[in-house]
């Protein structure tokens, strides 16, 4: 069992949480705990457990900060923190492979960038990088779908059911390679988001291309675009070149988009379209 690290921002009571329990850690003596815990910086702490604690200690443990006025026993839920007034927004991810986006959005979160926290991530390959990525985070790690080659992935209804239990307000997929299913989709209406590299819908034209963000649907990339950038070919251009310029813009593209949800920026225009409110001047939108 690795040891789980996670930040409490402005707390001094790391607490860890499964879906039943939440037991708190006094700081920085949780010795007589189940759990031996290293201050790694003032708000980064290691958690390893050296034997069973009251509840099955895995890895599917949701590290929550709780202010230092709060009795044992009770945790307030950092989701209460308000920023300008706005709540802080519970994030899924979805991945399939390295999850470099999900690493810039996540470190646009830990800069303070983003107004909210990934609560858990999601993958068809349980050993991916961006899996490795969530454990060493403390981000607990679900397999969907259920295959011969991930006998312990869920079912859809499944999905739904535990991804419930973590109270997300959005869902990012970053990478994710397999089809959303409706169930999810309609439990999260409006809330799963994409980011694909290339122009949709027609992937981009001659000399310029771009990574696209929009919402998913049923089917793949057909989706309400909410975000595009223009990245143009350069004549000496490799294709490899290109894909990593574009995957560039989609790092720095999702985490403003990131941002822009948390903060309640997004809004929809009578016609159905997407439109992100500018945080510098409030009457402009994109
Ligand atoms: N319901 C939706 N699900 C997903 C969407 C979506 O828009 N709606 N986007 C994809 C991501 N994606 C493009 O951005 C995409 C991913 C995968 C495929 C694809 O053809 N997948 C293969 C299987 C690949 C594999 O198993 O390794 C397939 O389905 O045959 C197309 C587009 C995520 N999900
Ligand atoms: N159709 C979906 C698709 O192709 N998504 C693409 O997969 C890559 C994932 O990289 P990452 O795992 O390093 O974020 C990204 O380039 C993303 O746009």
């Amino acid at each position: 069992m690795e040891a789980l690290f996670g930040v409490c921002s402005n707390s001094l009571f790391p607490s860890i949480q499964n879906h039943k329990n939440t037991i708190l850690l006094p700081f920085p003596n949780s010795a007589h705990l189940p759990f031996s815990s290293q201050l790694k910086s003032q708000n980064r702490v290691s958690l390893k457990p050296h034997d069973l604690p009251p509840f099955e200690a895995s890895n599917n443990l949701l590290l929550k900060c709780i202010s230092s006025d709060e009795r044992l026993g009770t945790s307030v839920d950092e989701g209460d923190s308000l920023k300008d007034g706005v709540r802080i927004k519970n994030l899924a991810v979805f991945v399939s492979g390295g999850g470099s986006n999900f690493r810039a959005v996540h470190e646009a979160i830990l800069r303070g960038e983003v107004h909210g926290r990934f609560v858990v991530l999601v993958t068809n390959k349980h050993d991916c990088g961006g899996a490795q990525y969530a454990r060493e985070n403390g981000i607990p790690v679900i397999i969907y779908p259920n295959t011969k080659g991930e006998p312990e992935g869920l079912s859809s209804n499944n999905l739904v059911a535990v991804l419930s239990s973590y109270e997300i307000d959005f869902i990012l997929l970053a990478g994710y390679l397999k089809l959303i299913p409706s169930e999810l989709i309609r439990a999260y209406s409006n809330s799963i988001l994409n980011i694909h590299p290339s122009l949709l819908p027609a992937f981009g034209g001659k000399g310029y291309s771009g990574p696209t963000i929009h919402f998913v649907d049923e089917n793949y990339d057909t989706g309400r675009i909410l975000a595009q950038r223009i990245v143009p070919v350069l004549a000496n251009d490799t294709a490899k070149e290109l894909a990593a310029r574009v995957l560039r813009q989609e790092h720095k593209m999702y985490a403003e988009v990131a941002a822009a949800i948390c903060e309640e920026r997004v809004i929809w225009r009578e016609d159905g379209v997407p439109l992100i409110r500018s945080k510098a001047n409030p009457e402009h939108y994109s």
